[in-house]
């Protein structure tokens, strides 16, 4: 028998999905639905556990770089099970806790898989049963999924993706990975510095798309001094022998791995869950659900945010998608747009790449008269103390006002270092005026960022 129920809010999808439901919605009733554990990708097996694991592997991958300094030291013994189960130990009872939390804040928290049946009508299987749950609004969150190209998924090769990989009991000698995009870069970065020999194969010229032309080939050089890399490459064939994994590539080449992670991308989960009987339009190449400019999908009273209806698949994205949709639930006839300008995003690669608004390239296209300047961290004075020859900064401004459209950035800690960048790029402030009202700390890393602005204001002729 099916249980009915039916609210004013429901939410479906319990990561970013979850903070739509905060105090400001106590007086409604209210629901989230989620088939996974509580907090979704991000905490779960995305944002989170891939940077308490990178910190360690930036630590012992660092050492051999030590000698470049004078000291020479070596790592001795990775406890991959030890650091494995303190980061999924602190997770897996945070996530635990999440449906509790909600029902003590009021909201019905359900654990299955939900599929729409109607408009703004789902029904959850339930470990005690299907529910059928109704609202006057609902929201959709239920993010992405990993691709799997056909030719591995045909070959019953068994093969990780990064929902799994980082909780293998061992670590392998060697790991295979297939796509140079966020997440390949940042798991082969893991695995290399916990000491795994890492193979990369991956479409297009060079690891990491958006960082532009100059920092994308720097970084790749940087990478492929790392680890094995195979560009513009595509696989065509994926079989398990005796000695591992055989892997064909399109130019005859073939590789032979103890572990396959596959990395090609995320795509929207919006098949077989009934979205054309709930009236929602879904873009049929990229699987992402249809938005207008205040997150509402095409069907009357359901919204969506976050992986499953953004073109950028990021964390704080979702989260800034996530209050604006609460305010939009709230106030339908007052809805504020999604913010559309200055999104940015960090790999957190050593070096980390940061990057937010434009490149030259891009602003040019666009047909705005516009420079860039790179300055190098080498060339200032904390650069000297790290003894730094890669790490750069480009940001570019329009000629004339200077002001700020975008940037790019490789160095240590590029995703903190950007933060004035991301400032001025979403305020529309001059190159100038970032670099001259405030003092910069000196012999802070952050000079970079100062030397960067007072060279594209230059260079922009303000
Ligand atoms: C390895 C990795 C590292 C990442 N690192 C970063 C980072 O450093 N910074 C960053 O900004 N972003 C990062 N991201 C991206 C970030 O995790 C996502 O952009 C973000 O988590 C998306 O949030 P969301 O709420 O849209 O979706 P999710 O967090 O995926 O939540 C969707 C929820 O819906 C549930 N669900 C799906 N279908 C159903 C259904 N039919 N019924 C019931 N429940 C369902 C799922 O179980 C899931 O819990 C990373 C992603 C990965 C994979
Ligand atoms: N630090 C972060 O913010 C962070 C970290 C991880 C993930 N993410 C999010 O998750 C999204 C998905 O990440 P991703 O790395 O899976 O996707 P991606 O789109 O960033 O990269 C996919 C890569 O795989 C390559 N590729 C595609 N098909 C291939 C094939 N058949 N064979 C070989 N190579 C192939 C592409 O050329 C590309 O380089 C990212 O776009 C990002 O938004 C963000």
């Amino acid at each position: 028998m099916t249980t009915e129920r039916d609210y004013d809010v429901v939410v479906l999808g319990a990561g970013s999905g979850r903070s739509v439901l905060s105090e400001e919605l106590a007086h409604l009733r209210t629901a989230i639905i989620d088939c996974g554990p509580y907090g979704g990708t991000c905490l779960n097996r995305g944002c989170i556990p891939t940077k308490m694991f990178l910190h360690v592997a930036e630590v012992a991958g660092s050492l051999p770089e030590l000698s470049r300094l004078g000291v020479d030291a070596r790592v001795d013994q990775v406890r991959w099970r030890e650091i494995r189960d303190r980061i999924f130990d602190r997770i897996d009872t945070f996530a635990a806790s999440g449906p509790e939390g909600a029902r003590s804040a009021g909201i019905d928290a359900y654990i299955g898989a939900a599929r729409f049946v109607g408009p703004r009508r789902l029904v959850v299987a339930e470990p005690g049963g299907d529910v059928e749950v109704t609202a006057a609004q609902v929201v959709l969150a239920q993010g992405a999924s990993p691709v799997v190209p056909q030719v591995i998924h045909d070959s019953g090769v068994p093969f990780h993706t990064s929902d799994t990989v980082m909780r293998i009991e061992e670590l392998p000698k060697q790991m295979l990975v297939l796509g140079g995009g966020v997440i390949g870069t940042e798991m082969a970065q893991l695995f290399w510095g916990l000491g795994v020999e890492i193979t990369m194969v991956t479409k297009g010229p060079h690891l990491v798309k958006g960082v532009g032309e100059d920092i994308g080939r720097r970084f790749t050089e940087l990478m492929g001094e790392r680890w094995a890399l195979h560009l513009n490459a595509e696989v065509t064939s994926v079989a398990e022998r005796g000695d591992g994994i055989h892997v064909g590539l399109a130019d005859g080449t073939t590789l032979v791995t103890d572990q396959l992670l596959v990395a090609v991308g995320r795509r929207p989960n919006t098949g077989d869950i009934g979205l054309d009987l709930a009236g929602v339009e879904v873009d049929s190449d990229s699987g992402r659900v249809l938005v207008d400019e205040f997150g509402r999908t095409s069907a009357e009273g359901v919204w969506a945010l976050g992986d499953v209806s953004s073109v950028h698949q990021l964390k704080h994205l979702a989260n800034d998608q996530a209050r604006t949709v609460r305010h939009n639930v709230l106030h339908p006839d007052a809805p504020k747009p999604l913010r559309a300008k200055a999104i940015p995003s960090a790999v957190f690669s050593d070096p980390q790449l940061a990057i937010v608004g434009e490149t030259l390239p891009q602003v040019l296209a666009a047909g705005c008269d516009a420079v860039a300047f790179t300055q190098k961290l080498g060339d200032t004075a904390y650069g000297w103390a790290l003894e730094d020859t890669t790490s750069v900064c480009t940001v570019v401004a329009e000629r004339g006002t200077g002001v700020v459209l975008g940037a790019q950035l490789m160095a240590p800690q590029a995703s903190s270092l950007i933060q004035p960048l991301i400032d001025a790029t979403a305020r529309g402030l001059s190159a100038r005026d970032v670099a001259t009202t405030q003092m910069w700390i000196h012999p802070a890393a952050m000079e970079l960022i100062e030397n960067a602005l007072l060279g594209v204001a230059e260079a922009a002729g303000t």
